[in-house]
């Protein structure tokens, strides 16, 4: 007898490659954002493409709300996509291209086209209905692509580096813009990526893959304070924090205020490099800078330096990066009280998806 019916994914892939064997147990939750990172080639883009059914498995399951996605050709697996390139037909308008995907699940021509306006309206991008695929910068094409993949209210949403090809500017906003469009997104996700930022702004949880295995699984808060492997330490070693933007303040639900320079309003993630805060072992005076009193947890080996784990009075996680010289003379040890400093500039804002 089958089992009760599991909603999200439960996938366990096996994919052979030249130097080695694909093999992952992956599951998402529906509504949840998996973030799948790892050095080149260890086989993240092959994960997803063996999940949209566009890379032959050997063996395995994809089971998605219960149903089995393996045996179906990508075409009816209800799977939405979107890649680096946002690959969109360029002899036809926006709205076609969203239309595109819609006909291609039955809908006629007409009706197709209405809901593709209404979809790009809906996300602000109405005035680009009518361009044509060429006529687009590259933060809208990507736009456009996402609204592709979503407008046939896919089971399952795949994203492979939506984001690298776009300048910095541009991959800010439309960052942005993505955090949003996945917490509206009802199904899992799963989102392949490079960038720190990306896992940790975007993703409930993160995957690492090396050579072809998962090596660690966690929400970004804990892979970044307990890093598996010298690779993930580097990949994911940021601070993030949540709180609610208004103007240049940040209020965390914690009670921490931080001080940015860019103003913004609303749902925010507050990211800084733990070598953008400076220790000290006494408040430091006469400073603009945000200034935090808080404790050391723990102290570890990182590169040539030495990376802190200090909890904060409000009980926020900071890591700070500092030399050994400066272990040894702010005399740190086990609990030791200390303050901490990030200036504004360094603290990069980024929107964030849900409500805080
Ligand atoms: N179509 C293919 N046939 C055979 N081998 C492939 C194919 N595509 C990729 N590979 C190899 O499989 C391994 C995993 O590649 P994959 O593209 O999945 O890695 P990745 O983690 O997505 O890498 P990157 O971050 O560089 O995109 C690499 O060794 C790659 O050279």
């Amino acid at each position: 007898m089958d089992g009760p019916v599991v909603s999200g994914l439960r996938a366990s892939l096996r994919v052979p490659r030249p130097d080695f064997e694909v093999g992952v147990d992956l599951a998402a939750d529906p509504g949840e954002v998996v973030a799948l990172v790892g050095p080149n080639g260890a086989g993240k883009s092959t994960v997803l493409r063996a999940l949209a059914g566009l890379e032959p498995a050997a063996g395995g399951s994809i089971r998605l709300d219960g149903r089995e996605l393996a045996t179906l050709p990508a075409h009816r697996r209800r799977v939405g996509l979107v890649f680096q390139d946002p690959l969109l037909f360029p002899h036809l308008s926006a709205v076609d291209n969203v239309a595109h995907g819609l006909r291609s699940q039955g809908l006629r021509r007409r009706a197709a086209r209405e809901r593709a306006l209404a979809l790009l309206r809906r996300w602000e991008l109405g005035p680009l209905a009518d361009r044509g695929g060429r006529q687009l910068s590259g933060g809208e094409a990507q736009r456009v692509a996402l609204a592709r993949a979503l407008a046939p209210e896919p089971d399952l949403l795949l994203l492979d580096e939506p984001l690298s090809a776009l300048d910095a500017r541009t991959r800010l906003l439309t960052r942005g813009e993505l955090a949003v469009r996945l917490g509206e997104f009802a199904g899992p996700s799963v989102l392949v990526t490079h960038d720190p930022v990306d896992a940790a702004v975007l993703a409930d949880r993160v995957v690492v893959l090396e050579r072809g295995r998962v090596v660690q699984v966690g929400t970004p808060a804990e892979v970044t304070r307990r890093p598996a492997t010298d690779y993930v330490a580097r990949l994911v070693g940021l601070n993030l924090l949540r709180g609610r933007a208004e103007g240049t303040t940040v209020r965390c639900p914690s009670g921490l205020v931080l001080t940015v320079a860019a103003p913004v309003q609303g749902p925010v993630h507050c990211v800084f490099r733990p070598s953008a805060v400076s220790v000290f072992a006494s408040r430091p005076e006469g400073s603009p800078r945000n200034v935090l009193p808080g404790v050391l947890r723990g102290m570890a080996p990182h590169g040539d330096g030495v990376r802190l784990d200090v909890q904060l009075g409000t009980g926020d996680r900071v890591q700070a990066e500092v030399t050994p010289a400066a272990v040894a003379e702010l005399r740190l040890g086990a609990a030791s009280p200390l303050w901490l400093a990030v200036k504004a500039s360094e603290i990069q804002v980024e929107r964030a998806g849900g409500p805080i």
